[in-house]
């Protein structure tokens, strides 16, 4: 493909990546593989590039572009010839993605730490962190393997380019280490897993969090629930992988307290990893930014708020319920947990005990330009 007919596919790309931002529908890398899948004339550099292509304009704009072609035209504007099978020559009013970060309303929503000298690492490309898998090696041992830094504020993460392939070594195949951002390993370090205890893993997904866990404590009873099938089934590999034994439970949307009823006051742990905005992660998926309205942001308030809801009744007393969104809008992180301890008098906050990211309210901010991991809200409560 010449350099213009690679524009222009990525053209192509970025509108079905727009459709799919308003109609919430496939995320960017899937649409990149689909395109490709039906035009095998692209070799794998053209593809490369092209992805480049897709991924720098999705980086550049903050606002959602009004097409493909805006979103490209400031980035590369002379391979707009109109040669071959390339982008037409642009017209002089055409519009053009404008360069930003932090789109205009989500700005005064951000939390007052994350001043706008952070805001170029929120969409800056983001490490490969690992995490060693305890229960079947060392840290030190999968540094060496890999030549890899040790992360610096987990005690079992590891740090690689952001371009390393380490999902196609051997020690991941084998089950020595999983692919997980180093905030996320704060999140079940922030839980405190000891052998013995019952830890709910309310909003597991695929299991990053719960497989972190179960490797931390591999005597603990772990519970992975979510209410997608989807994603819950992707846990089994993973747990088969890492030699984890985690039970999976599918709960049924409105009705999940029933699903629920027979571990009410029985977890040393509830951990609710909760949906939102995933503005943490826009370095990893800047098209997150065009993903959410503030209509999607009220229904995922809402939502945290009844996840959190259905959490308390789980915790035993003196256990404790530790709440994270991978979020910096106070909205969903402090303001969310604020929210929790005014309806439930029965918990009080408790620090995550690690000193990390900073402090916010009752929990902990970590922010990519701050500490190097995705931005996350971590809170702890206990059960009185
Ligand atoms: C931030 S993700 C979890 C990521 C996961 N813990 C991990 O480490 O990979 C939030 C999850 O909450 C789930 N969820 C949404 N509503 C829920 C509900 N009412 N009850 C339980 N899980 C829910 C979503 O399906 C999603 O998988």
């Amino acid at each position: 493909m010449t350099p213009s007919a690679r524009a222009q596919a990525a053209i192509e790309i970025l509108d079905q990546v727009i459709a799919a931002a308003r109609d919430d529908g496939s995320p960017a890398d899937a649409l990149v593989s689909a395109y490709f899948k039906t035009r095998r004339y692209a070799g794998s550099k053209d593809r490369r590039a092209v992805r480049e292509l897709v991924f720098r304009a999705i980086r550049h704009s903050a606002e959602v572009p009004a097409s493909g072609r805006a979103a490209l035209l400031p980035l590369v504007p002379e391979l707009f010839d109109g040669e071959g099978h390339g982008p037409t020559a642009p017209t002089p009013d055409e519009p053009r993605a404008e360069a930003g970060i932090v789109p205009g309303w989500i700005a005064p929503l951000l939390s007052p730490l994350v001043g706008e000298g952070e805001w170029p690492a929120l969409t800056e490309r983001a490490p490969l962190d690992l995490r060693a898998n305890i229960a079947r090696t060392a840290r030190d041992e999968m540094a060496a393997h890999f030549g890899a830094e040790p992360a610096p504020l987990s005690p079992w993460g590891l740090r690689l380019p952001s371009d390393a392939a380490a999902s196609a070594d051997e020690a991941f195949a084998d089950g020595l280490v999983e692919v997980q951002d180093e905030g996320s390993q704060l999140i079940a370090l922030a839980c405190a897993p000891v052998d013995g205890q019952t830890i709910v893993d309310l909003c597991a997904g695929a299991g990053g969090k719960a497989l972190a866990l179960a490797a931390a404590a591999t005597e603990a009873r772990i519970i992975a629930c979510d209410t997608n099938l989807a994603r819950l089934r992707n846990l089994a590999p993973r747990a088969e992988r890492a030699g984890a034994t985690i039970e999976t439970r599918l709960l049924d949307m409105p009705r999940e307290a029933e699903g629920l009823a027979d571990l009410e006051g029985q977890a040393e742990c509830v951990l609710v990893d909760a949906p939102c905005s995933g503005s943490g992660t826009w370095r990893r998926n800047p098209e997150g930014r065009w993903r959410l309205t503030p209509e999607r942001l009220d229904r995922l308030e809402e939502l945290q708020r009844r996840v959190l809801d259905l959490a308390a009744p789980l915790v035993k007393p003196g256990g404790t319920l530790v709440y994270a969104v991978c979020s910096l809008l106070a909205r969903e992180g402090a303001d969310q947990a604020a929210a929790f301890l005014s309806r439930h008098s029965g918990f009080v906050p408790k620090d995550i005990g690690m000193d990390v990211g900073r402090l916010e309210g009752v929990g902990r901010l970590l922010t990519p330009g701050h500490d190097r991991t995705d931005g996350f809200f971590i809170a702890r409560f206990q059960a009185r």
